[in-house]
């Protein structure tokens, strides 16, 4: 008797709570839904900012260390203040075009959230209208179906494009504004050349190539993708479950949200470091690269040691090592894709049906009508926001890895940017040779000369100092008119090229004052001359172009009198005209690239004409001919040679000895030459004895 009225108790109990918890329940509906957005909002916030695992900030480790420098790279305040500097390149103004394309991508995600919503809504009706029988209503439906397709299907290519269009904008504002450092034009002055101090004197970025090509696309096309990727799963995270807790009740919504949440964690612990492999596969990939490019440059020397063998061992070594890395990647993707299907397609898809099926056999206080329809339609609606919440959620969930990546290419790009600022202010970091910063040499390393225009050539007390602290002359004072032929000798590595460095304005003058006229008063010609891309006009002519030319009153006709002055006219007819395109480096022989070179020299007439070796190649006869016009056109002269040939084309000589001395002085080149017989006679007799 005692137990029965003891669980006739219980029941009513149980049913007054049952009462209680339906008077209040929309109450408690609200705090669910106010308590779920608040998780989803700190999720996404813990997501973005919190302090990533150290796996993954080894990641990051590696993406910034494929230039050999070790570089902490996270999603911290760090990334969010470089990330801002790049921000104000990419979109200088809110009425720049990038500006209207964010605002018309951001206007296309929320306005496809609403078609998603709308049409899972409408699949629930068609349905529903299917198992009542109701044709019309079936047919009506249908028709909205086809209506909604046409800014569905706009919505999604329209997305696409902006994104790729917003990528490719941001992607031509870094490079517009990367290049402008880069190749400084001369209103740059002594800043300029970025492109040389980049790679000379400085150790942080060995490839700026990959940097302004790969580099840039990939951060341009990563922050693209940022705000789909980040915001917009966020938001639709919010809306879909807003959604579907007024139609199961937010209560399965947060029995679900555990449940997905722990087997996300459980997933998270089961990935393995994919972006660490993506970084080694690159690496990998980028070493076998080089490693043909350099067969394809050294092809011709490669031939003639017949080391072919040699070279394949090489290249498939490389390769080898590539193949081995992707297989283990390819063994670690089996299983995780085995995995995520698992958890994420089957476990996650059957907490929804049972989510979705709560309607179905519980009636929920607040929701009505419960015909064989509604609970289908129902069904088909809240099964379709789960979806679309499902992939949402597991997009929050991997955005961070988005960020992570966006945070390695920023990284990357503004290793760039800080690099170029550097070289402009003259900061520059270099691994010096030892000793360097201490005793004079350091002072000698720490302190700048000054560099002032002239039309002189006037060197003060300037050290001689390579981009490795290697400190060539303390201390050296010469000065060369204009009209003063100058000769540079002195054994190898002693510092004669060094010093066309400084005069070129590539090198930093570390003390003392350099007096000379602007770069591009000077023009070297090398031994080895470089020539460019484009027609053989362009290879006279360079670095005018053909516009140039014209603006000069230079014709054809006269180019042609120009390489008569190197007996190179033929080349015009042998070549095929003016506008034939060639790889030239290969099409012409050392001693025609020297002679195109010395017709280069006679087209632009500069002040100054450095000369290194510049006569090598050509026959001995040619040289004077071509010393002689040079003179005669009032270019004066600033030669390093070996051949007494040309002593007589000059009237000083500066003389280093390899040791940190020099000597300075007029040059009387027969006395000099007739000394030097002497002392050839008294070797050779010396030999004799
Ligand atoms: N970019 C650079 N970074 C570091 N050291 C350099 C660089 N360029 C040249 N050097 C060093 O500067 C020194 C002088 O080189 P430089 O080219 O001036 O010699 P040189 O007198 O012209 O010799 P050579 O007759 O062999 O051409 C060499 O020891 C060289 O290794």
């Amino acid at each position: 008797m005692s137990v029965i009225s003891k669980s006739r108790f219980s029941d009513q109990r149980v049913r007054q709570l049952a009462q209680a918890y339906a008077a209040n329940r929309p109450l408690v509906q609200r705090g669910l839904t106010v308590g779920f957005v608040f998780y989803v909002l700190t999720a996404a916030y813990r997501g973005i900012f919190a302090r990533p695992s150290p796996r993954r900030r080894d990641e990051g480790k590696d993406a910034a260390r494929k230039d050999g420098k070790s570089a902490r790279v996270a999603v911290d305040a760090v990334f969010y203040q470089r990330l801002s500097i790049i921000l104000r390149i990419v979109i200088p103004s809110l009425r720049s075009k990038e500006a209207l394309l964010l605002f018309m991508h951001s206007s296309l995600l929320v306005f496809r959230t609403a078609i998603s919503l709308y049409v899972a809504a409408l699949d629930g009706k068609i349905v529903a209208s299917l198992v009542r029988g109701q044709s019309l209503q079936f047919l009506l439906n249908i028709i909205r179906w086809l209506l909604v397709a046409i800014p569905a299907t706009w919505t999604n290519s329209w997305l696409s494009y902006v994104q790729n269009k917003l990528a490719l904008a941001y992607r031509t504002r870094l490079t517009k504004e990367v290049l402008k450092q880069y190749l400084g034009d001369e209103a740059d002055g002594p800043d300029g050349k970025v492109y040389y101090k980049i790679s000379n004197l400085d150790d942080r970025i060995k490839n700026p190539d990959q940097m302004i090509t790969h580099d840039i696309q990939r951060f341009s096309t990563h922050l693209a993708a940022i705000y789909a990727n980040l915001a917009k799963p966020v938001l639709d995270v919010i809306l879909y479950n807003y959604q579907l807790s007024q139609n199961v009740g937010a209560e399965g919504l947060v029995l679900l949200t555990v449940l997905v949440q722990t087997s996300a964690a459980l997933l998270r612990a089961l990935t393995p470091s994919f972006g660490t492999y993506t970084a080694q596969s690159a690496a990998l990939a980028g070493s076998l690269r080089h490693t043909h490019s350099r067969l394809s440059e050294f092809a011709e020397e490669i031939a003639f040691f017949g080391g072919e063998e040699t070279e394949k061992r090489l290249i498939e070594q490389e390769y080898a090592a590539l193949v081995q890395h992707e297989e283990g990647v390819m063994n670690k993707k089996w299983w995780y894709g085995c995995a995520e299907e698992g958890i994420v397609k089957w476990l996650w898809g059957s907490f929804g049906l049972v989510v979705c099926a709560i309607p179905v056999f519980f009636k929920l206080p607040g929701l009505s009508n419960f015909d064989l329809g509604s609970r289908t339609e129902g069904f088909v609606t809240n099964r379709r926001l789960l979806l679309s919440s499902s992939d949402a959620i597991g997009r929050v969930m991997y955005s961070y890895k988005d960020l992570a990546e966006l945070a390695g290419y920023t990284s990357r790009v503004s290793l760039l940017l800080d690099t170029m600022s550097d070289m402009k202010k003259g900061r520059f970091e270099k691994a010096l040779v030892s000793g360097a910063t201490e005793g004079e040499n350091g002072r000698i390393l720490r302190s700048r000369g000054q560099v002032l225009l002239s039309d002189d050539i006037q060197f003060d007390n300037v050290p001689i100092v390579t981009p490795n602290g290697d400190i060539l002359l303390k201390s050296l004072t010469f000065n060369v008119k204009p009209g003063e032929h100058l000769l540079i000798v002195g054994p190898n590595g002693a510092g004669k090229s060094s010093l066309f460095r400084i005069l070129g304005g590539l090198w930093p003058v570390y003390g003392g004052i350099v007096r000379k006229p602007h770069a591009s008063d000077f023009m070297l010609i090398p031994q080895r001359p470089y020539l460019s891309l484009g027609t053989l006009r362009d290879q006279v002519i360079y670095p005018h172009s053909q516009q140039d030319m014209g603006a000069r009153g230079v014709t054809d006709a006269d180019l042609v009198a120009v390489l008569e002055r190197v007996q190179m006219e033929s080349i015009v007819e042998r070549e095929g005209g003016w506008d034939v395109t060639r790889e030239w480096r290969d099409a012409l022989s050392g001693g025609d690239k020297q002679k195109i070179a010395w017709a280069r020299l006679f087209y632009h007439r500069p002040k100054y004409a450095i000369l290194d070796e510049a006569t090598s190649l050509v026959p001995p006869d040619m040289e004077g001919t071509m010393m002689e016009q040079a003179t005669a056109l009032g270019i004066t002269l600033l030669t390093v040679s070996h051949r007494p040939s040309l002593w007589k084309y000059h009237s000083t000589i500066l003389q280093l000895d390899g040791q940190g001395g020099y000597i300075f002085m007029k040059l009387d080149a027969e006395k000099r030459l007739a000394l030097q017989e002497e002392k050839q006679d008294l070797e050779a007799k010396l030999l004799e004895m």
